[in-house]
């Protein structure tokens, strides 16, 4: 295969990995993390403020009582909002945005065509210029999924009470047939600490990851399908984004 090595095999990754799971390091400069950063920034910012106009104005129509505690009851996972958000000048892509996905503090969306016209142009760019270097396991062509994550830390240190933050994580998952036969995470502003077991032995202690800001990680093969992973919470003012990219391949099985 014609896939770069580990940059950092020994200190990034600690107990066995499973197959299928290569860390590259440093795959984008830290100007291509920034302008990356700003852009999935101010599309997690459009989605809060659509949703807060959606709050807003249902917040005027009056609701019966019994529909008020239900929602109420709804469990937060459950709860997302469908968003149409014109990313480019005369188009518009769909996504779903959950403004709490799990742990507080944890905002995810992802867009939901599973074509690479339909993304937005940031991740359009990255895979036309990026992918090549991860061939042949990954090609442009096929389907496209992308998933972005927000986490912002909570309970800030005050002045006073010394309670330090912790950014939310992410729990233990595969994801979803859906996301396709590889899954590529690159890592923006702060660092994630992955955690992976084998989903038929969940309570071995879990190989670790260190996810850098700028590194990308590929989970293809039993990595992707008979493992589960997870960021931990980490005790840490700045806040993670994560942007998820799941391939298909043109010929793969699964529908
Ligand atoms: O934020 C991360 O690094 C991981 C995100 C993840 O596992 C997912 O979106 O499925
Ligand atoms: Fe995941």
């Amino acid at each position: 295969m014609n896939i770069p090595r580990l940059a950092r095999p020994l200190s990034s990754l600690k107990l066995a990995a499973p197959d299928g799971l290569r860390l590259l390091d440093s795959f984008i400069s830290p100007s291509e993390q920034e302008a990356i950063a700003t852009q999935v920034a101010h599309i997690f910012a459009s989605a809060r403020k659509i949703c807060h106009a959606a709050q807003a104005e249902r917040a005027h129509i009056p609701q019966p009582a019994s529909v008020k505690s239900l929602a109420h009851n709804l469990s937060s996972d459950e709860y997302y909002v469908p968003l149409k958000m014109e990313l480019e000048p005369g188009s518009a892509s769909g996504s779903a945005y959950f403004p709490k996905y799990g742990d507080e503090g944890h905002e995810l969306m992802y867009f939901s065509k599973g074509t690479l016209q339909s993304l937005p142009p940031f991740a359009k760019d990255f895979i036309y210029s990026k992918m090549p270097a991860l061939s042949p396991l990954v090609s442009v062509e096929g389907k496209w999924r992308l998933t972005l994550n927000h986490y912002t830390p909570q309970g800030l240190r005050q002045e006073l009470a010394s309670s330090p933050a912790t950014r939310p994580g992410f729990p233990y998952h595969k994801d979803l047939p859906a996301n396709g036969d590889v899954t590529m995470i690159l890592t923006l502003q702060a660092r994630g600490d992955m955690e992976l077991v084998p989903e038929t032995d969940p309570h071995r202690s879990p190989s670790q990851v260190l996810l850098h800001p700028g590194s990308l990680l590929v989970l293809s093969g039993e990595a992707r399908w008979r493992w589960l992973h997870r960021l931990r919470p980490a005790p840490d003012e700045k806040q993670r984004m994560s942007v998820v990219f799941g391939w298909r391949g043109p010929q793969a099985a699964h529908g």
